[in-house]
């Protein structure tokens, strides 16, 4: 048996190799060649998984260490009779804490609060729903839009686009890229979407490039009909468009998903998946070693000071997205590398938050949000 692996995965090395020729090369080195004798194969989005890849192949499964699966032409996969899965929910903490360092960052710069501000999630998944209820959990009015969802649960729970384009202060996306049918997400920001804008919103893509059109997203911002973005996912990464970099209140190279634990997770239900596939027998898996930051314990004040500024203050010391916004700008061509090398980042749960003088209200918070507290 041969397994190809993106040597970007990390914590996979000896997973397999008691059962298996192992072969680890970068994504871009994934070739036909390579290919043509494995049996299976784990991947990220750096790796089209399609017939130009695959045709003439042994491969029988592919697994993508990732949620997002446009990389993988699923038609073809069906047709050559290819099984493949993906990891849902692996990174979505992660994101969540990326949306929430970006809100409270944005805020801090434009001397505003966040409660009371109406944002709009569409795509209400895995992340979706995580950061819907962070900013539920942050006092703001939350707009949820997820057709196929509401094709299914009914529409109580959930608003229209329209509405979303009439109430919203902000607008986040976290839907997946999907290139047609009734929930084509393509260009889903578009010249039209930004026209019936009615409250000049921060937009934030954190989910694919393509969903946003990047020159009506720059119309937008020029015309004000859009008073900023943050951007994370880009159009034609990494080859990203400088204009729209110099745009950006904040611009990340594609990490939203970047934590640790993501990752971890990442591995650990490809590896599980290609067991159970090839009934390997290590259906349970898990990443060892996975990295600590240097200090895992925040201490917080909250003499004269709001809650607001006590969860700002735990959320930012996670996760500065300035850091990478900062690196990004100072050299966007580093795209690819700035990925590669990512430093280490953990969730919230891998922090202990030590609480002194801050009230019930803003501990219940921190919990919901799933720090562990100690409070004096
Ligand atoms: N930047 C990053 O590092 C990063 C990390 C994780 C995920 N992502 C991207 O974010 C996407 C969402 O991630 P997830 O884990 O929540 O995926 P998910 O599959 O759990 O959720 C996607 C949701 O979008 C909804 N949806 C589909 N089409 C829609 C449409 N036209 N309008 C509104 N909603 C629609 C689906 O019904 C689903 O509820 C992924 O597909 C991936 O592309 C990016
Ligand atoms: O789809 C996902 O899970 C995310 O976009 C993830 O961050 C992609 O990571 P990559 O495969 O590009 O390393």
């Amino acid at each position: 048996m041969k397994i190809v692996i993106d040597d970007k995965i990390p914590y996979i090395r000896g997973a397999f190799e008691p059962f298996a020729e192992v072969v680890y090369l970068p994504g871009s080195k994934t070739t036909p060649d390579v290919v043509k004798d494995a049996d299976a194969i784990v991947t990220r989005t750096r790796t089209k998984c399609n017939r130009g890849l695959l045709e003439g192949s042994k491969v029988k499964f592919i697994a993508t260490a990732t949620i997002g699966f446009d990389h993988i032409d699923t038609d073809y996969c069906r047709e050559a009779g290819i099984e493949w899965t993906n990891a849902p929910g692996c990174n979505a903490e992660s994101v969540n804490q990326y949306i929430a360092s970006a809100l409270f960052s944005y805020a801090q710069k434009n001397k505003f609060e966040l409660s009371g501000k109406t944002i709009g999630v569409v795509g209400v998944g895995h992340v979706g729903s995580k950061v819907a209820r962070l900013c539920q959990t942050i006092g703001m009015k939350v707009l949820l839009n997820d057709p196929p969802r509401e094709r299914v649960e009914g529409p109580e729970k959930f608003a229209s686009l329209k509405k979303i384009q009439e109430k919203a202060d902000m607008i986040t996306f976290h839907v997946p890229l999907n290139m047609k049918g009734e929930d084509a997400t393509f260009h889903l920001v578009n010249d039209e979407f930004i026209g019936n804008l009615q409250k000049k919103p921060l937009l934030i893509n954190s989910c694919r490039g393509e969903v946003f059109d990047t020159k009506a997203v720059k119309t937008g911002l020029k015309t004000e009909a859009v008073s900023d973005v943050i951007i994370d996912c880009w159009e034609n990464e990494p080859q990203i468009d400088p204009e729209l970099l110099s745009m950006a209140a904040f611009a990340t190279p594609h990490i939203a998903g970047y934590s640790k634990d993501g990752k971890a997770n990442g591995t650990k239900m490809s590896v599980q998946a290609i067991s159970r596939f090839f009934k390997l027998g290590i259906d349970n898996w898990e990443p060892e070693n996975v990295e600590l930051p240097d200090e895992t314990v925040i201490e917080i004040d909250g003499s004269r000071r709001s809650g607001f500024s006590v969860l700002q203050e735990a959320v930012l010391a996670t996760y500065s997205i300035e850091s990478d916004n900062n690196a990004l700008r100072k050299d966007p061509a580093q795209f690819e590398k700035l990925r590669g090398d990512y430093p280490v980042r953990r969730e919230f749960p891998t922090y202990l938050v030590k609480t002194k003088n801050v009230d019930n209200e803003t501990a219940d918070k921190l919990e919901e949000l799933k720090f562990n507290i100690l409070t004096e």
